[in-house]
């Protein structure tokens, strides 16, 4: 057993090896003790190997998935070894002594579950790769419980925030590259080849050709590959579900990397929970699958004017008419995940109650469909989704004759089966039937008989049917001619096994393997009916799902007063009493009333500095208008009185420095490594905050970043942007940035205790409150009045040097353009500097010839 186990063992790599010895998975060595600590079950041991005893911890078969689910939580990988044969075989094929033949029939993963209990209902499971072709990185993505594929291409620098927009659970990568990104999963080289790619999905989808799916690069068809052969692996050659994929263009969607996600808490608080999350906040769905589309929508903000304007058109529809709205959400409510249990029925892991559930949404999605197409006036948006939520006409009938009301979780005990849909099962049926009743008779027979009132018939697995009856009145059946043979004494009772009892036991084994098979039978043929209309129910899901985010956005957009915005070209971002939602739902909780505020940019006044006392609400504020915008871009209501939004191709969001130690990068590092892409990649089409740049670092070194970043903001991104601060001194870049003006959040000091408005003015902030909100905070007095001293002197000194920014009046505004071209001077100057002519190949010598070409003749 040793040799097979470790045979397993080995190929089951890094993965903990699930060892199926009876009704158990057993795991030893290493897997066991970590599992053990994991699963926080009994650790034991189980033999010698090399001398020492062997590690040994077990969990049973029939509540393995709790387990799975816990173990791939923490972040395991979990390889299946089942028994291939039964005992019966094993010892045909090899004597007495021969081990039952295990194989790995499967690797469990957290990116490629389609189990319910280990899929969370509300969130998409993304499993990616990503490669990279002659400089160009493809990324492929799918979520396997519902089979959505999309391939997506970019270049390398903006690999990050596409991988941070799908969120995947996993990822994988050829060996070796250098942008693999840290968690993820090396698969060989050879796997990621656009040629394997586009053979594989040929062949998935049964067609000769992929141009009917869209046009895919050479680096989108190389990760697709990648990600098939992964599944191919961990599924050990059985395909999950996979839909023909679509391409992703990063055009059309609003770009945010991954610290501007993370800092807006789209999907997660910076805790990594829901809760606190906007999702959390705006979540109205009452599906699951509505839940994942609009986890998908808020991770992937449009860029279309006409689809976001389809989109609004249809939650504004759905907003005005609240009876209609809460009569389709009933509706919608009652449906099962029918884009998850076709996930399961394709994987092979489907369930007769996967059937029902296919049965119940599709006819649930047909009565929707007939409803909603009686009303008048229908949104574009609705008149394009409401064919596809019929047209399962045949499938919902045939399944509905075949299968029982509430088919079980479990196929083995059978009985899914409708009766009337097959008469021959009906037969065996009801063979077994009259088999039962006639055991039931016997019962009663045998009593009066035996004159023993409390003899039983019972079953188990181990005898079948017997009879059983108290060890005192044992001796009349035990006669020699009593027709009862005797089979197993019991502490306290006797068990007896008699001719027409075993022979209607037989009639029932017989009649219930045949009932089985022939159920077995008809359960294949509805998953081949099923598997034949995947892409149909696919988009009937799809479909659902949509109406659901719209009705859900309609109701949010209801409770709380929000407003259609008005997506726009031109450059403008005007809202007025704009609310965080978050925030608001947060005070609301405690009994308080949420400020609205206004938000004017325009191409004249692009660039607000806002400055104002701790905790006045800066931060709120800023964040408030990004996820305004990122709301109407996906399509929903925004909580404003009004907005309108001049289309935003990046959303950049620079809030609150956190640490990132994992990475080895300290606080500032974070913040100006965030603040460089700012710089790199902001647009005059992008919208960008920041929040107190410069603050992790000295007064003065941080004032001159903080300085220099608004000015190449104003004069190199032109894009719009809120850039909160503490530097009084930034107040002077009004004078000359002519697009820049100053707001602060206002705040009074009354009776000695200061009061925090949460408003937003026009003009500088006149002082920070710095030590007010110190002794808010409970500072104690005699630290606050210290620093109220130290305050003075420092203050005196200021003034009488003319200030912090004395002298930067002077500074040449632009002189960066000069600086500039110094630096990249200095950049050329190193790289040849750098450069081992000897070692270069001609021909690398001539790429770095055009790259300096390239370089030098390029205006800063
Ligand atoms: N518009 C508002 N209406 C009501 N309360 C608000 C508003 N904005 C913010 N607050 C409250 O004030 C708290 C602090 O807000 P926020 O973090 O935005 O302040 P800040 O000015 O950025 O502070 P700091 O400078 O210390 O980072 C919030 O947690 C919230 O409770």
């Amino acid at each position: 057993m040793m040799a097979q186990y470790l045979a397993l063992r080995e190929e089951a790599a890094d993965c903990l090896l699930f060892y199926r010895m009876g009704d158990f998975f057993e795991l030893f060595f290493d897997d066991a003790k970590k599992a053990a600590a994991i699963l926080d079950i009994a650790l034991t041991t189980r033999g010698e190997h090399n001398g020492a005893p062997i590690p040994m911890c077990g969990v049973p078969v029939h509540s393995a998935e709790s387990y799975l689910a816990r173990l791939i939580k923490a972040g395991c990988r979990v390889a299946i070894a089942e028994q291939t044969e039964t005992p019966a075989e094993a010892k045909k094929r090899g004597g007495s002594k021969a081990l039952v033949a295990r194989d790995i029939v499967r690797f469990v993963t957290a990116g490629t579950l389609t189990e319910e209990a280990l899929l969370e209902p509300r969130r998409a499971n993304v499993l990616a790769a990503a490669c990279e072709v002659r400089g160009i990185a493809g990324i492929a993505a799918c979520d396997i419980s519902t089979g959505r594929m999309e391939l997506e291409e970019c270049p390398p620098d903006r690999l990050g925030a596409a991988l941070a927009r799908l969120g995947a659970s996993e990822i994988v990568v050829p060996d070796g590259w250098e942008l693999a990104p840290d968690d993820a999963i090396s698969r060989s080289g050879h796997e990621f080849s656009s040629e394997g790619g586009e053979e594989r999905l040929k062949g998935i989808h049964g067609v000769a050709t992929l141009d009917g799916f869209g046009t895919f690069s050479r680096p989108m068809l190389a990760a697709a590959s990648g990600l098939i052969a992964y599944l191919d692996h961990v599924g050990r050659g059985a395909l999950p579900l996979l839909l023909p994929p679509e391409v992703r263009s990063g055009e059309a969607t609003l770009a945010m990397d991954e610290a501007t996600r993370a800092s807006l808490e789209i999907l997660e608080s910076t805790q990594g929970t829901r809760k606190g999350s906007l999702i959390d906040a705006i979540d109205r769905c009452v599906t699951g699958a509505g839940a994942r589309q609009l986890a998908e929508d808020l991770a992937a903000p449009l860029t279309d004017r006409t689809a976001i304007a389809q989109r609004l058109e249809l939650v504004e529809w759905l907003c005005e008419d609240a009876l209609l709205r809460e009569d389709l959400r009933a509706a919608l409510r009652s449906l099962p995940d029918v884009g998850r249990a076709l996930g399961r029925v394709v994987a092979g892991r489907g369930s007769p109650r996967d059937l029902g559930q296919l049965r119940d949404g599709l006819a649930g999605a047909r009565a929707i469909g007939e409803r909603l197409a009686q009303r008048d006036n229908l949104p574009v948006l609705l008149e394009a989704l409401l064919p596809r939520l019929g047209g399962h006409g045949a499938l919902v009938d045939h399944f509905a004759r075949a299968l029982v009301p509430a088919p079980p979780t479990e196929r083995g005990q059978g009985g899914y089966i409708a009766e009337g849909y097959d008469a021959a099962l009906d037969e065996l049926r009801q063979t077994s039937g009259n088999a039962r009743r006639a055991i039931a008779a016997l019962e009663a027979k045998y009593r009066e008989e035996t004159g023993v009132a409390a003899l039983k018939i019972k079953h188990n697995n181990v005898l079948g049917y017997f009879i059983e009856v108290p060890s005192r009145h044992a001796d009349k059946l035990m006669e020699a001619d009593s027709g009862f043979s005797h089979r197993q004494t019991m502490a306290g009772a006797m068990r007896f096994n008699a001719l027409a009892l075993h022979e209607e036991a037989s009639r029932i084994t017989e009649a219930g393997a045949h009932a089985l098979a022939a159920e077995d039978t008809h359960f294949e043929e509805l998953v081949a009916q099923a598997i034949a209309a995947k892409r149909e129910i696919a988009a009937t899901a799809a479909a659902l799902a949509r109406i659901d985010v719209s009705a859900g956005q309609a109701e949010r957009a209801a409770e709380g007063g929000w407003t259609r915005p008005d997506v726009v070209e031109g450059l403008s971002l005007d809202i007025e009493a704009g609310r965080h939602p978050v925030v608001e739902a947060a005070l609301a909780g405690q009994g308080e009333r949420f400020v609205a505020n206004d938000c004017r940019l325009g191409t004249h006044d692009r660039l607000w500095l806002i400055g104002g006392p701790n905790m006045g609400g800066k931060s709120t504020f800023l964040r408030q208008n990004a996820l305004i915008v990122l709301l109407a871009q996906a399509g929903g209501f925004v909580p404003a009185k009004s907005a309108r939004i001049g289309m935003v191709d990046r959303l950049f969001s620079r809030v609150g420095a956190s640490d990132n130690l994992a990475r080895g990068r300290s606080t500032f590092m974070v913040e100006m490594v965030e603040t460089a892409a700012i710089l790199a990649q902001a647009s005059e089409r992008s919208f960008v905050i920041l929040d107190e740049v410069g603050r992790g670092t000295s007064t003065y070194d941080g004032l001159a970043l903080a300085w220099a970043v608004a000015e190449a903001v104003h004069e190199t991104n032109r894009c719009r942007c809120l850039f909160a601060t503490h530097y009084h001194e930034l107040a002077r870049l009004a004078e000359t940035c002519e697009a820049l003006s100053l707001h602060h959040v206002r705040a009074r000091e009354w009776k000695g205790e200061l009061v925090l408005l949460h408003e937003l003015a026009d003009g500088p902030a006149d002082r920070s409150y710095g030590l007010a909100v110190a002794r808010l905070a409970g500072v104690p007095p005699k630290v606050v009045s210290r620093a109220k001293s130290v305050l003075e002197k420092l203050e005196k000194g200021r003034a009488e040097t003319g200030g912090l920014a004395a002298g930067l009046g002077d500074l040449p505004l632009f002189a960066a353009a000069h600086d500039a071209r110094e630096e990249q001077c200095d950049t050329l100057r190193e790289k040849l500097r750098d450069m081992d002519v000897d070692a270069l190949a001609p021909r690398d010598a001539l790429e770095i010839l055009y790259d300096l070409k390239r370089e030098a003749g390029t205006e800063p």
